[in-house]
This record gives structure tokens, C-alpha cells and sequence, in this order.
């Protein structure tokens, strides 16, 4: 015989009543206080929608993210458990209230109506399987509640069953269904229903996450310079592969006939490819270039631009509000037209496009003498061609507050060094490249946008892609700083004193008494140079090679350059002829000003307790630069 234990309290036993109220009065103090703990969390969760509402809008993305809110859902079910049912009808009316809220759009309504269809797709009679009969009373007064008349009612006893009926054209309320699930009672033709959902759900999440990963990746002419494959691989698990198409007219054959799932484009189809394009965003439509192509599932080209994302954090990293200014944007191709509708949007008074052949063009820029701003959206300067500058002479732009050139490698092209040179704020094309990766790839599903991400992979980039030049007075640290920093960064070292050393054949007193200071002088110039043209290394220069022009400009121009101090009196000088011959108080008044023109950042390394430490706080300050 089955036997149930009972606890009964023998308050219980005394006076039931009495015991039912104090057990009553004990639990509403908890539904009150669970009541206020879920209004609570609700107000935060819709002032983070709105926050993520508002930030999505400025950042001219696209607000309602359908491939989210279906894991979203998934989450939801699998950590609600047996709650699911009770929970994902909440959610619903949360997350219609949060479209709600955030302005309705088709698509908002299409999901309100999916929602209304399931409901509608119900049956006019259900069927209530209780789990005991004594659920009855239970039932009864959760139809009461949400106010179910039925039009018609049956009870079987015996198999715990009751059926409900409504007249043709009446809806079950949703939260009806899920508080009766919610107290065990199974609803077989809503759990038809159910699958049905759930199929539509995880059938969407099973898209983002489907066992094979996505494939996607890069569409242009020559690829072979693109930080785009490191930025994916940063942002998600998904394939990113180069696909260099030589020619427009292998384009079609090119996209019918090469398995992806997402494409990012670039010079010189970012026109082309609209054509191949069943649809396009309204962003993508009104700039007239696609940077991004979603295939869809019927196998069909979505096209649309994360350039205009890009480049609009871009122009806020600048600090130029372009608003009532004249801009210069130098180029006529597929990225000068997200540049130019960007500046557009952002109220400049005046856009100027320069082209080769245009009305406005490279031999009449002095009409432009007003121009705050130029951008830069030619490949001119791009590497390997990184001596090459669109504009010969800046001076002819005398208010310029700020140059942007699209181009990210090199990090500084000829054109932004001239405009550092004249003491102008320069911006480099990594961050827009980094803003647009990161919202292609949430449009393909495979990753969710998140700006401190992108801070983060841009900072990394720069580690990792840019060489990082240490200087500073002789003994400083340079070597044995440099040294760690390689090690720590996994990147490759080259101490400048050590190569000079090889290619001469002999150490380096050797050099200065043998060719003299100017000898030594020339081997350091072509060192330097050599060095400079390497990725991701970091140099450790010897004290003197900043003194040449040409070799801080490549120091620059090919990554950052960080000077390392310490207090004279700590600085070793045997072996090294200079401070033996001159003293490192005098050299040190000599070059000061010289090391502080060629540096990015000045590290006080008498701050720090040796050169563990020292190397250390660079690279916390890189991440932060
Ligand atoms: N932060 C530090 N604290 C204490 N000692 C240090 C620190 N950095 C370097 N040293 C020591 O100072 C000496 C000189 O360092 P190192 O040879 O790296 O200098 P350098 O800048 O490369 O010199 P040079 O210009 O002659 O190439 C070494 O003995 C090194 O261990
Ligand atoms: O160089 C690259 O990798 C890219 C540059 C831009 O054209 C982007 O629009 C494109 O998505 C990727
Ligand atoms: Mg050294």
C-alpha cells in the first residue's frame, strides 16, 4: 500500500485555521518581497534594453536582434527547468513590452503576431490531464482567474481528465495555459503547439550555433594585408577565409557557386556585389555599398554596410564634431560613399569629394582652404606602397582639426605622419575596421556585439600587428625591458645594438674606433630601417638612434615608440662610449628634448621595482593607449 508521509505541526492539529493564516500571513510576506525583487529586475532589465536601444541607434545598427531574443528564449527555457512554461510566457510579454518600448518595426509586429498564432493555433477544446484529482478546486480557480468561462466542460474522475471548450473565435489567454502547465496539469494539444515553438526557437539558435561552424569570411581583389582574419577569430569560433576574385566578371560564378554563410567585401566590389544581392539593408540601399552579405536560408544574398558603424566610432575617436564644418573626403569609391553619407548624417555643412578625375579634384584642393576635416578613402599609402600619400602638401588645408585615413596597415600612412608633423589630431582606419567586423559578424549570428570587446581586440591588434620601439639614455633598460616584453607578448625581439654588432662583424667600441661615431651611425640607419619594416616586433634601439630624423620617423610610423627613464645615477656606463666620453649628464640635456619628440609614452622606471615590473606596466599601458 502506497504510504504517504505527512508532516502535520501540532499547532496544525490545535486550530488548522488559525495555523492556515499564520501560514498564509509568513508567505505573503515572501510573495511581497519576491513581487518587489521582480519589479526591481525588471526596471533594470528595461533600462538596459533601453541603454542598449539608444547606443544601437547612435551607432546606426539595427535595433531588434531576432537571432538574441531566439537564444535568449533557449536560455530561458533551459534555466527556468520546470518552470519553462510559466517563464517563457513571461518573457514574451517582456520582451513585447521591451519592442514596445523601443518603437514598434515590422519586424517587432511579424514576432507579436507569431506569438498571437501559436495561441490561435490551438484547438477550441483542450484537454486538462491533472496529475491527482484533488488538483481540481486548483484548475477551476486558475480558469476563474484569468477569467476562462468555458463554453463547455467534461470531468472524468477516474482518468483525471477534463475537457474545456471555447466558441469558434476565442483565444486561450497565454498565461492561462502556462499557470495551469505551471501546477503540472499536461495540455496535449499545447504541447503540439509547443514543439512547434520550440522547434521555431531553437531552430533559430541551433542557426547561430549549428554543429558546423559558420563559414564566413573576406571578398576583395588582394587580401594579403587584412587584420580581418585576426579580428574574427577574436570576436568568435566561426571560419574567416580570404577569397581573392581577380576580376568583376568572376563574381557571379564567385557567389553561386563558393559555400558561405556570411562574406565581408571589400576594394574594389563593394559595388559590384549589390547587383548579386536579393535584398538590401535600407542603410546599404541609401549609402549604395555593401561591405556585408548574409546568406539567407533560402540560399538568397542579404547586403548590407557595417562601414557606417565603422566609421562613425571613427569620427568620435577624432574628437571633431563634424556638425556646421566643411569635410574633405579624398576618393569616389565604395568606402568615400559610407564616409560621405556618415558626415552627411552627422551635419557637416559641406562634403567635398575628391576623385582624380572630378569636377573637385588633387590639383584644385585649395578650393577646400576651409575643410576641418579630410579623410582619406583611397588605397594611396596603403601597404606596401606606404611612401606614397594622396595629398603632396597638407598646408594647403590651414584648418584642418583632424585627418582620418581609412587605411589601418600601416598604422601611420605618409599622410598621417604629415599631419602629425603639423601638430594635427590623426586617426587611423583600425577601429572602424574592428566597430564594422564585430556588427558583420553579429549579423551573421555568430557573435554578439559588445563595444568594450571591440576596445579590447583593437588594443590587441595594436600589441600585436604594431612594433613596439623602446628608448632612451644608455643602460637604461632598453635590452633586457625589450627582452621581457618579446617573451611576455610571444613576439619576436630585436635588440638594434646586437644586429649592428652582426653586420659589422665586431662590437660596438670596435665600430666607433674603427669607422668613428658617423660610421657607426650608418649601420644604426640601416638597422633601423630593417627593423621597421618587420610586424609585431619589439626593438630595443640603442640610446643614440633617435638622433636621426628619418629614423624616428620610421620608429613612428611602424608602431610605438616608449621612453624608458631612470635616474642617472642607477645608469651603468661601461661599454658604452658615449656616456664614458661625455658623461650622462650632459648627453642626457642634449637628447631629452629629441627622446621626448620621437616618444608616444614616457615610462618612469624609478616608479617600478626592476624590469619585470617595468615591462609589465608597458604593456598595461598599451592596452590602455
Ligand atoms: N628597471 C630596472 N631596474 C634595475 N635595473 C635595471 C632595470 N632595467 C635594466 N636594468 C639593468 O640595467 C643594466 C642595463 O640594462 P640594458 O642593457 O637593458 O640597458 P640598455 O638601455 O639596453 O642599454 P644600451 O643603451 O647600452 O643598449 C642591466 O644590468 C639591467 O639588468
Ligand atoms: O580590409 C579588410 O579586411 C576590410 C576592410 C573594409 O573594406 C571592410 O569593410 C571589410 O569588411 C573588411
Ligand atoms: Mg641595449
Amino acid at each position: 500500500m502506497d504510504q504517504t508521509v505527512i508532516s502535520v505541526s501540532h499547532d496544525e492539529i490545535r486550530d488548522p485555521a488559525a495555523h492556515a493564516a499564520k501560514v498564509i500571513r509568513r508567505e505573503r510576506v515572501r510573495i511581497d518581497a519576491a513581487d518587489r525583487a521582480i519589479l526591481d529586475a525588471m526596471r533594470g532589465r528595461f533600462e538596459a534594453v533601453a541603454a542598449i536601444g539608444a547606443a544601437k541607434r547612435r551607432a546606426g545598427l539595427p535595433v531588434y536582434d531576432a537571432a538574441r531574443e531566439a537564444a535568449l528564449y533557449a536560455r530561458i527555457s533551459e534555466m527556468a527547468g520546470d518552470l519553462a512554461p510559466a517563464a517563457l510566457a513571461l518573457w514574451r510579454v517582456m520582451t513585447a513590452a521591451a519592442r514596445r518600448m523601443e518603437g514598434l518595426d515590422v519586424r517587432h509586429e511579424e514576432a507579436d503576431r507569431a506569438d498571437q498564432a501559436a495561441q490561435s493555433a490551438l484547438p477550441t477544446t483542450l484537454t486538462l490531464e491533472l496529475p491527482d484529482a484533488a488538483m481540481l478546486t486548483t484548475v477551476t480557480t486558475i480558469l476563474a482567474v484569468h477569467e476562462c468561462v468555458p463554453a463547455a466542460m467534461t470531468w472524468d474522475g477516474a482518468a483525471r481528465r477534463m475537457t474545456i471548450s471555447v466558441t469558434e473565435g476565442s483565444a486561450w489567454a497565454p498565461a492561462m495555459l502556462s499557470d495551469l502547465t505551471a501546477q503540472g496539469v499536461r495540455i496535449p494539444e499545447m504541447e503540439k503547439v509547443a514543439e512547434m515553438a520550440a522547434e521555431m526557437t531553437t531552430g533559430q539558435a541551433a542557426e547561430q550555433s549549428a554543429p558546423s561552424r559558420p563559414r564566413c569570411g573576406l571578398l576583395g581583389r588582394k587580401l594579403g594585408y587584412s587584420y580581418s582574419p585576426a579580428i574574427h577569430a577574436a570576436l568568435g569560433d566561426y571560419d574567416y577565409d580570404l577569397h581573392e576574385v581577380p576580376n568583376e566578371e568572376d563574381l557571379e560564378k564567385f557567389l553561386k557557386e563558393t559555400p558561405f554563410d556570411g562574406l565581408n567585401v571589400t576594394i574594389p566590389y563593394k559595388v559590384a556585389v549589390m547587383a548579386h544581392c536579393a535584398t538590401l539593408s535600407p542603410r546599404a540601399k541609401a549609402i549604395g555599398s555593401v561591405n556585408t552579405l548574409v546568406r539567407r536560408p533560402d540560399g538568397t544574398l542579404h547586403g548590407d554596410n557595417t562601414d557606417d558603424a565603422g566609421f562613425t566610432a571613427m569620427v568620435e575617436e577624432s574628437g571633431v564634431d563634424p556638425a556646421g564644418k566643411t569635410c574633405v573626403v579624398l576618393g569616389s569609391g565604395g568606402a568615400s560613399r559610407t564616409v560621405v553619407a556618415v558626415l552627411k548624417r552627422m551635419g557637416a555643412k559641406r562634403v567635398v569629394v575628391v576623385s582624380r578625375r572630378g569636377e573637385d579634384h588633387y590639383g584644385n584642393l585649395a578650393r577646400h582652404a576651409d575643410a576641418a576635416l579630410l579623410v582619406n578613402a583611397t588605397p594611396v599609402g596603403m601597404y606596401p606602397n606606404v611612401d606614397a600619400s594622396p595629398v603632396e602638401d597638407l598646408s594647403v588645408f590651414p584648418k584642418l582639426e583632424a585627418v582620418l585615413d581609412l587605411i589601418y596597415n600601416p598604422p601611420k600612412t605618409k599622410l598621417l605622419a604629415d599631419a602629425e608633423k603639423r601638430g594635427i589630431r590623426t586617426v587611423n582606419g583600425l577601429r572602424m575596421l574592428v566597430v564594422q567586423a564585430a556588427v558583420a559578424s553579429a549579423l551573421w549570428g555568430c557573435s554578439a556585439y559588445d563595444a568594450k570587446r571591440c576596445a579590447a581586440i583593437e588594443a590587441a591588434i595594436r600589441l600585436g600587428e604594431e612594433n613596439l620601439w623602446l628608448v632612451g639614455m644608455p643602460g637604461v633598460g632598453k635590452t633586457t625591458v625589450g627582452g621581457l616584453l618579446g617573451e611576455a607578448l610571444g613576439r619576436p625581439f630585436v635588440d638594434l645594438d646586437a644586429e649592428i654588432e652582426r653586420v659589422a662583424g665586431m662590437p660596438i667600441p670596435e665600430i666607433f674606433r674603427t669607422r668613428g661615431e658617423a660610421g657607426f651611425r650608418e649601420i644604426e640607419a640601416e638597422a633601423a630601417m630593417t627593423a621597421s619594416r618587420g610586424r609585431g616586433t619589439v626593438i630595443a634601439t640603442g640610446g643614440g638612434t633617435v638622433l636621426r630624423e628619418a629614423n624616428r620617423r620610421a620608429m613612428r610610423e611602424s608602431g610605438t615608440v616608449v621612453w624608458l627613464q631612470r635616474d642617472l645615477s642607477r645608469l651603468p656606463t661601461e661599454g658604452r662610449p658615449l656616456s664614458e666620453a661625455k658623461g650622462v649628464e650632459k648627453l642626457y640635456a642634449e637628447r631629452e628634448p629629441i627622446y621626448r619628440a620621437a616618444a608616444h609614452l614616457e615610462v618612469d622606471a624609478n616608479l617600478l621595482a626592476g624590469a619585470e615590473a617595468v615591462a609589465e606596466h608597458v604593456i598595461g599601458r598599451l592596452m590602455r593607449a
